[in-house]
């Protein structure tokens, strides 16, 4: 039989989400998402795309272990379990591949080991993604398990912008430097806005904004990534659902010293208590949206933060990029936002940015302009598909294993 299946898993610190793929056509056989793990009120939605059924339930999920051993569940109840033969390989996103992984790498013990040693760097994010990893490796320790690194497609900055302006010897030592991530989602999303303006990646030049509850903006010339804003480990940059981004480094010598904090407390601090939860309690958009609709003025700031951070960001790329082509917004705000959208674009038309408040307005899964045809450069909503990427490469890389 011929195996042109790929089951993808993307382990974050308390979610898994999934799906299978038959790499024939790029069809999604089956998708869903465990979140919530560690709670009691962990969530399991799967969705059969072949049959349209939708299971969920909510129990609680101890650990990444059992979430991953819930989801081979799923897939069997519908007939698409694990141990199918058409299944060619189990695609992982790994957030961290420091200076190692440049490309999709078949995992062995050699791999797991680099993945070990970067958890310092991706400490949200690393160790589930190697509790996946050891758990699929378990239940079909036959097949190619494929690491695909969010640091991959930022391996092309060139060192003015992937160093930091610190002492050379000491960066060296520990491989400090700007390594960025959500790269899958920017390789893919650059990809599929030239293809919205019926032009080769190589012909445009791109600012990808992924907002999700992380975020991050690249710029992207001609296919390559020239700068993006996370940096060492994916708390630099825009301002997160809870995570600070861009801070004076001094802050963290001032918490020390004056407020008698110690490192563990301030990396809790910036990484889980900041962005927009430190700011007004929520990290999720859309309550932050309905209480701004009620009046409420902390809410009111945090997005106005929020929306300060973006422009900046949108207006430095501009100037990295010399010549920019298209804005595409995407993951969970940038697709879904519409007030998110025009407020980071509003007041930047001399800089041949416009958006068209009715096309904006739409709603729809489709990669579409929310610019009007007067505009210079290209607004564009691209919803992102990390999953579909992480397939594609990871089936690109074993090929017909089992063939
Ligand atoms: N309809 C919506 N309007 C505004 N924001 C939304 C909407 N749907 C989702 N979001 C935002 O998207 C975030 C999740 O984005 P997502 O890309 O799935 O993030 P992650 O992959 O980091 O979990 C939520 O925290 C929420 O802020
Ligand atoms: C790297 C990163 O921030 O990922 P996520 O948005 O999934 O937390
Ligand atoms: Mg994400």
């Amino acid at each position: 039989m011929t195996a042109t299946r790929v089951l993808v898993l993307n382990s974050g610190s308390s979610s898994v989400k999934y799906q299978l793929l038959d790499m024939r056509g790029g069809e999604r056989l089956a998708l869903g998402l465990v979140e919530r793990i560690g709670e009691e009120t962990s969530r399991l939605k799967h969705t059969c795309v072949k049959t349209g059924a939708v299971r969920e339930s909510i129990a609680p999920v101890a650990d990444h272990e059992a979430a991953l051993k819930a989801v081979a569940e799923e897939l069997t109840k519908d007939g698409l379990g694990l141990d199918s033969p058409e299944l060619a390989a189990i695609g992982h996103r790994v957030v961290h591949g420091g200076m190692t992984f440049t490309a999709p790498t078949v995992i062995d013990d050699t791999v797991l080991a680099e993945i070990e040693r970067l958890i310092p760097v991706a400490p949200l994010h690393n160790p589930a993604n190697l509790v996946g990893i050891r758990t699929a490796m378990a239940l079909r320790p036959d097949l190619p398990q494929v690491a695909v690194f969010d640091t991959a497609f930022h391996t092309t900055m060139p060192e003015s912008a992937a160093r930091y302006a610190i002492d050379v010897a000491t960066a060296d030592a520990y491989r400090i430097r700007r390594y960025g991530f959500h790269g899958t989602s920017h390789a893919y999303v650059s990809r599929a806005t030239a293809k919205l303006l019926g032009k080769a990646p190589e012909d445009v030049n791109v600012i990808v904004l992924h907002l999700g509850n992380g975020a991050s903006a690249s710029a992207v010339e001609r296919g390559r990534c020239v700068e993006t804003s996370m940096g060492l480990t994916p708390l630099e940059g825009l301002v997160m659902g809870t995570r600070s981004g861009d801070l004076d480094p001094a802050v963290i010598f001032h918490l020390m010293r004056v407020g008698e904090m110690s490192t563990d407390e301030i990396d809790t601090l910036l990484n889980k208590k900041s962005g927009l939860i430190g700011l007004c309690g929520d990290n999720d958009m859309r309550e932050i949206r309905r209480r701004i609709d009620e009046g409420d003025e902390q809410a009111e700031l945090a997005f106005d933060i929020y929306i300060h951070r973006l422009k900046k960001y949108i207006g430095a790329y501009y100037a990295v990029l010399g010549r920019v082509d298209a804005v595409a917004f995407t993951a969970g705000v940038g697709e879904n936002d519409n007030a998110v959208r025009e407020a980071a674009v509003a007041g930047l038309e001399l800089l041949g940015l416009e958006v068209d408040g009715a096309l904006n307005a739409v709603r729809s899964d489709e990669p579409r302009l929310i610019s009007p045809t007067t505009s210079r450069v290209a607004v564009a909503v691209v919803p992102t598909d990390e999953e579909l990427e992480i397939a594609t490469q990871t089936y690109a890389l074993v090929g017909n294993y089992n063939a």
